[in-house]
């Protein structure tokens, strides 16, 4: 398991600079996220490491250090190449504005800064000696498979608003419960979500996305109600979705996709999402599904500051899908041909495999890509500049106009795609243009 060795290596890494800081008469302990990670045997992302030691005496210690967030305690050591966040025992103030902490004060013992987290499997310490420090009970939350607060839920998530998007990433991602004070917490504190930066709502919005849970993780968020009461407002056509899946479960309507298990108690019609590989196939099968067209993706996407690329990649596929509702079944075969030029060969591939996983049948839909022998002007036999000579035309506006009917020809298979029919077909053309513009 490549995954193993590279935690283990990880891992040894920052027991080292534990037991360099406790050389040095310092408390020090892997903590957090990393340890909850190690227990479950998953893959560790940042290795974090709480100590008595003050941020100056941590950068005293070593060498290769970034004062990172010197006024909450931390500081960033490299060491071999990687780096390691160790901060100061703290406990944090009252917090006004449900994000930070209004001040932060160091404390002594490491049960104080286990105290101020979130989840009680993410409040767990690991020492030198290999024994857990674990005041909360998370390794029997991590037994039982649920999601517990430490302390009061609605304390917590006053405290920082964007702990419950992290209790539904997390109950999504290890497929744990979430406990029923734990979702009354989320339910009473979700218009505080309104104070969290928007780019902090997506990073954990699409971290979902891409993770091991998302039919799960767009339940809750839609159940909770938690999207429709972000910082910005989304478009009308997303939640008015969000909020009918709030009050009625999973009523979006997808058999004209091929029936999928429809239960109201559980993600229902959302189970194709995890068969997507990519988040952004699977945002593109969940917006279509909510009936959000292409431009109101893009306008989400916008809201939510998810880049340029990936908004316009997903809002395509949007667009594609709406597109084909103008062709019947006599028609349709047009109709992926010309979105496929409209769009590109990757766009119909991208919603043939949504629809695949969606449960339906789509042979005759690849066949006709197979079939299409260019897709784009690009692939084309002949360029602008031949068209132009050919034809004895100044170069101007109308060759693209005709380059595009010749892709269309082409591409439908009404002539081949060499320079002869091409040719051939544009001198026609042009001549029928010429007529109609009479
Ligand atoms: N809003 C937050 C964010 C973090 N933490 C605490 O800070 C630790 C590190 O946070 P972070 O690196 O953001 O998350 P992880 O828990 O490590 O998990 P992941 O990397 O999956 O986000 C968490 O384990 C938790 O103890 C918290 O109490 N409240």
């Amino acid at each position: 398991m490549e995954h193993e060795l590279e935690n283990d290596k990880r891992w040894t890494e920052g027991l080292d600079i534990v037991h360099r800081l406790e050389h040095n008469g310092h408390r020090a302990y892997l903590v957090g996220g990393c340890v909850r990670d190690k227990l479950l045997g998953r893959p560790l992302h940042d290795i974090d490491i709480a100590t008595s030691a003050k941020p100056e005496e941590v950068l005293g210690l070593f060498s290769r250090t970034l004062p990172t967030g010197l006024k909450h305690g931390t500081v960033t050591v490299m060491e071999e190449g990687s780096s390691f966040e160790v901060t100061t025992f703290r406990q944090e103030g009252d917090y006004t504005d449900a994000r930070r902490p209004d001040e932060v004060s160091f404390v002594l013992d490491v049960k104080e800064d286990l105290a101020r987290r979130d989840f009680t499997f993410n409040a767990m310490a690991f020492g030198s000696d290999g024994k857990i420090v674990d005041p909360f009970g998370g390794q029997d939350a991590l037994r039982a498979g649920v999601v517990q607060c430490v302390g009061q839920p609605s304390e917590r998530f006053g405290e920082d608003a964007l702990r419950m998007l992290r209790a539904i990433r997390f109950a999504a991602e290890f497929g744990f419960d979430i406990l029923p004070d734990v979702w009354e917490g989320i339910i009473s504190n979700r218009g505080k979500l309104a104070q969290v930066a928007m780019e902090r709502v997506s990073a954990e919005w699409d971290k979902m996305m891409a993770g091991g849970g998302p039919e799960q993780a767009c339940h809750y968020l839609f159940k909770s109600g938690l999207l429709v009461n972000v910082k910005e407002s989304l478009p009308e056509s997303f939640r008015g979705a969000a909020e009918r899946y709030r009050l009625n479960g999973s009523d979006w309507h997808w058999e004209e996709w091929g029936a999928l298990d429809s239960d109201e108690s559980s993600s229902g019609n959302l189970l194709y999402l995890p068969l997507l590989p990519d988040a952004d196939l699977r945002w593109a099968a969940l917006l279509i599904g909510m009936g959000v067209n292409g431009s109101d993706t893009l306008k989400l996407f916008r809201s939510l500051r998810i880049s340029g690329k990936r908004a316009e990649r997903i809002a395509a596929i949007a667009d594609f899908h709406e597109s084909l509702s103008a062709y019947d079944e006599s028609t349709m075969r047009h109709g992926w041909i010309k979105n496929t030029i409209a769009h590109s060969r990757s766009i119909a591939e991208d919603l043939l495999s949504i629809r695949e996983a969606c449960g339906e049948t789509v042979f005759a839909e690849r066949e006709w890509l197979t079939e299409m022998s260019v897709s784009s002007v690009a692939e084309l036999d002949v360029k602008g500049d031949e068209l132009s000579r050919y034809l004895g035309v100044a170069p101007g506006p109308w060759i693209s106009v005709l380059l595009q009917r010749l892709l269309e020809e082409a591409a439908s298979g009404r002539i081949p795609n060499d320079k002869g029919s091409l040719l051939s077909e544009a001198k026609s053309a042009m001549r029928n243009m010429t007529e109609e513009r009479k």
